[in-house]
């Protein structure tokens, strides 16, 4: 069987996927002219996910009950078993209809490197009996039973061949990116002291028995770079939702923030003032009509659009912000028109335009290809290194390149995730 795999360079990612599973794109794959294909991806899990939210349709998790006897919900499950469920149930309905290939849709996504390393060997399993296109955006994650790579462009194939032959063609077109100087240095600074977050003896629990991270004791200081890195369903969201506050758990916890014991007073839009908080699911809640220029100010407001009119101070910092990543003249530039990369660069200032004492980046680099993680990369590396923000960053892989002073590590036990500072 010929399974290969395809990074589509141009835009319009979505239609490409639909094509090529309804056999259009026939002139550049002929081999799946008249074949049905079925997706697996993220959009299709969160297809699910709304199904069950709004039809009650339990479809994925029919065979899964609490300990009530209550069907789960998909999202009481980490993603990595949110994925597994969609696989089994996508080859159980090929065999029912004769499905003729599988579009892997950056499957890996979210993944952490021990379930990567499960769902490779799963996938090499079914590889056996049906054909699989691999739609890849990190190079390293291209599966190893891949015959042939494909680069398309501008609805072109612009490379074809194996794995080796395709680091020499795309990398060597690569160029570093370059940033325009120095970090603006902020308008206020906010007053803090350490530590800023300090965990002791922290647990969570979930349906009352089921504990998720066991005695966390952990303390975050100013200007710290931290990875927070764990492997799928270890805790990590659950920690970060006890500091950003919109975790009920947290209460009762010894958790300090900013000097003060969480539930003690202090409302989410004290703690937001301090905090600056990127992933990548924020780039939705943005209207179309918001401008670049709009999207950065409104941190300043910490709000989702911009209600206030912004001082000339303000829009005077933003601006160095987006000359520094080279957007000042796209700053009227509607916001969901820039590049994938791009919208979460503009996120990322969003987040720090206010100089905030903490900085909370959760997993920003998922479903980016290599040149763009590589950039963002960069870009965080440099906060680190000119401002006195600290950064929890948190994934569930190591990126290449990231410079964090340190790591911790939630490690899952029988009694939930024990932590370690590495
Ligand atoms: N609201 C909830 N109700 C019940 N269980 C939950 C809830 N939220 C999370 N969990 C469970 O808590 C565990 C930890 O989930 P969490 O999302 O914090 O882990 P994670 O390390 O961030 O995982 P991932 O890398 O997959 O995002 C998982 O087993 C998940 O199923």
């Amino acid at each position: 069987m010929n399974h290969i795999a395809v990074f589509n360079k141009s835009t319009g990612q979505t239609n490409f996927i639909k094509n090529l599973l309804a056999g259009n794109e026939q002139n550049l794959f002929p081999e799946f002219k008249n074949k049905k294909g079925a997706l697996f991806s993220s959009s299709v899990l969160e297809k699910y996910i709304k199904e069950e939210l709004h039809h009650d349709d339990f479809t994925l998790t029919s065979n899964c009950v609490d300990g009530n006897g209550n069907i789960r919900s998909l999202t009481s499950f980490s993603s990595g078993q949110q994925k597994k469920m969609l696989l089994d149930f996508l080859i159980k309905n090929s065999d029912n209809h004769k499905v003729d290939f599988l579009v892997l849709d950056k499957p890996y996504d979210c993944l952490d490197v021990e379930k990567q390393a499960e769902l490779s060997e799963y996938l090499i399993e079914i590889s056996k009996t049906i054909t699989l296109v691999q739609v890849f955006k990190i190079r390293d994650e291209v599966l190893p039973f891949i015959g042939e790579v494909y680069l398309v462009a501008d609805e072109c194939i612009e490379f074809k061949g194996d794995l080796k032959k395709y680091d020499s063609y795309f990398f060597k077109q690569q160029k570093p990116y370059q940033f325009k100087g120095d970090l603006p240095g902020g308008l206020h600074k906010i007053e803090v002291t350490n530590p800023l977050v300090k965990f002791t003896d922290v647990n969570i629990f979930y349906e009352q028995t089921r504990q998720i991270v066991n005695n966390i004791n952990w303390e975050i200081n100013k200007g710290e770079f931290w990875h927070l890195k764990g492997p799928n369903g270890a805790g990590k969201t659950s920690l970060l939702t006890m500091i950003t506050g919109d975790n009920p758990k947290a209460f009762g916890e010894n958790i300090i923030l900013f000097g003060k014991l969480k539930g003690s007073g202090e409302t989410v839009w004290d703690l937001k003032k301090k905090i600056g908080y990127f992933s990548p699911s924020l780039t939705q809640f943005f209207g179309k009509l918001f401008t670049v220029q709009h999207m950065v100010l409104s941190g300043f407001y910490d709000s989702v659009g911009l209600y206030e009119t912004p001082t000339g101070h303000q829009i005077n910092e933003a601006d160095k912000w987006l000359d520094l990543v080279g957007l000042k003249d796209k700053k009227q530039h509607y916001f969901v028109r820039l590049s994938p990369e791009l919208q979460r660069i503009v996120l990322i200032i969003r987040a720090m335009v206010k100089q905030p004492p903490l900085l909370i980046l959760d997993e920003p680099t998922n479903e980016l290809d290599d040149y763009a993680t590589a950039m963002l990369t960069a870009f965080i590396n440099k906060i680190h290194k000119e401002t006195n923000t600290a950064i929890l960053y948190v994934s569930h892989r190591i990126l290449q390149g990231l410079q964090p002073d340190k790591i911790y590590q939630l490690i899952p036990t029988e009694n939930g995730s024990v932590g370690k500072v590495l």
